[in-house]
């Protein structure tokens, strides 16, 4: 098992990472009056067994349908009313036992549940490791991803990479965008790497893994120099702002398929505006080779821009992206909607043309 330390302007803890590591959670949860799980029935029905032998006696557990549909108001709002009907008092703990999903939408619960109460997270996802360190926490408004939200610190991050074995090749898809996206802003022997891979069988091995830490190094870097996003943890969002767009125009669509997507268009637009080459062709054979669905579609050009003209990182009605003067070099440029719609549809129409096959 390795430990790293998270150190951050407001708050520091451990990042506890590897086989069988569970144990850690027990002098966390003595401490606490009570532990609460939040996890979804997929990850109960996998990996819950696996948690309950740490779990002290009085553990009550709420669990929610898997899904991006969960980080609502409503979700919210029930697991509210079971912590208040529980009679769960300011010093229990409360665990996020699984993917981003569970983490944005329990880590929200426990920032806001009588001002703020302890919480852990236990990732259970590759995508994850990226969502269970650096503190944001979030759900969903039919507007926008994420608008609704805090930055709350968990107590600890413990992820078993046992829980990795039983992940779908669509979830392998997304944990690799967020970790081909640290590459790009920060590592680019991580990225080199990330692009070689051939296929997703059997990718968790140990060579695999150092990958992994190597990816969360990048975030946890950049969360400890900047946690609240007034500069560069904005990076974090390469790939984001077109990323969350399709995200919420294209329902099949899960958030790491949408960031590569995302990525590809902001890599065209790095090209575009500082006139370097970024490989665009090497990425986009990655994502074909690896089968992500890239179902983009000029049409949809205008909803995309409305999705995008709500985004957080977005200033006096500009939309700002991160884009790449060089490899992992990033910057903040901002563009006009009117600009960003020319390109935008520039690059629709001329990857659909050319990726007839895969864009629809
Ligand atoms: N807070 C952050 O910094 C941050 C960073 C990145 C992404 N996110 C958010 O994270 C969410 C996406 O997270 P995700 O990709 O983990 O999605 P997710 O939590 O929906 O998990 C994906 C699917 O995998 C299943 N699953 C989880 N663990 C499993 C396991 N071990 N084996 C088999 N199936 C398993 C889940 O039930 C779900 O169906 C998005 O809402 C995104 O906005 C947040
Ligand atoms: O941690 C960050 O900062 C990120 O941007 C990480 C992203 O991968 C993640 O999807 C995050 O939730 C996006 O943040 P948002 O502020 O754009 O909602
Ligand atoms: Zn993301």
């Amino acid at each position: 098992m390795k430990q790293l330390q998270v150190k951050t302007s407001s708050s520091e803890y451990p990042i506890y990472i590897g086989e069988d590591c569970l144990s850690v959670l027990a002098p966390f949860l003595q401490q606490a009056t009570q532990t609460i799980v939040v996890t979804d029935q997929t990850v109960y029905d996998l990996h819950y067994q696996k948690l309950s032998h740490v779990l002290p006696e009085n553990t009550i557990t709420y669990i929610i349908t898997p899904g991006e549909s969960s980080k609502s108001f409503d979700c919210y709002h029930q697991i509210q009313t079971f912590l208040i009907e529980s009679q769960v008092d300011r010093q229990a703990c409360l665990l996020a036992f699984g993917g981003g999903v569970v983490g944005d939408l329990a880590g929200f619960v426990a920032a806001t549940y009588m001002r703020g109460i302890d919480f852990i997270q236990i990732p259970t996802t590759l995508l994850a490791h990226d969502s269970a360190i650096g503190g944001k926490v979030a759900i969903n408004h039919e507007l926008g991803k994420n608008l609704i939200g805090a930055f709350y610190p968990p107590k600890a991050v413990v992820y078993d990479l046992r829980f990795l074995r039983t992940l779908s090749e669509k979830e392998w898809r997304c944990g690799l965008a967020e970790m081909v996206k640290h590459g790009f802003i920060a590592n680019p022997s991580l990225l080199r790497q990330l692009l070689q891979i051939q296929s997703l069988d059997a990718l968790l091995d140990e060579t695999f893994a150092q990958l992994l830490i190597q990816s969360l190094m990048v975030k946890m870097e950049i969360v400890q120099m900047d946690e609240f996003e007034q500069g560069c943890r904005a990076y974090l969002n390469f790939g984001h702002t077109f990323g969350h767009a399709i995200e919420l125009d294209e329902k099949e669509l899960s958030h790491g398929e949408a960031v590569a997507i995302g990525i590809l268009f902001s890599l065209y637009l790095s090209e575009h505006i500082f006139g370097i080459d970024l490989a665009i062709g090497q990425y986009l054979t990655y994502l074909k080779r690896l089968h992500f669905p890239l179902p983009f579609n000029v049409d949809h050009a205008k909803r995309y821009l409305g999705y995008m003209m709500h985004d957080k990182k977005n200033q006096r009605k500009q939309v700002r992206f991160v884009l790449l003067n060089q490899l992992a070099k990033p910057e903040l440029v901002s563009f006009s909607i009117a600009g960003l719609e020319t390109l935008l549809k520039q690059f629709l129409s001329e990857f659909t043309t050319k990726e007839e096959r895969v864009c629809h």
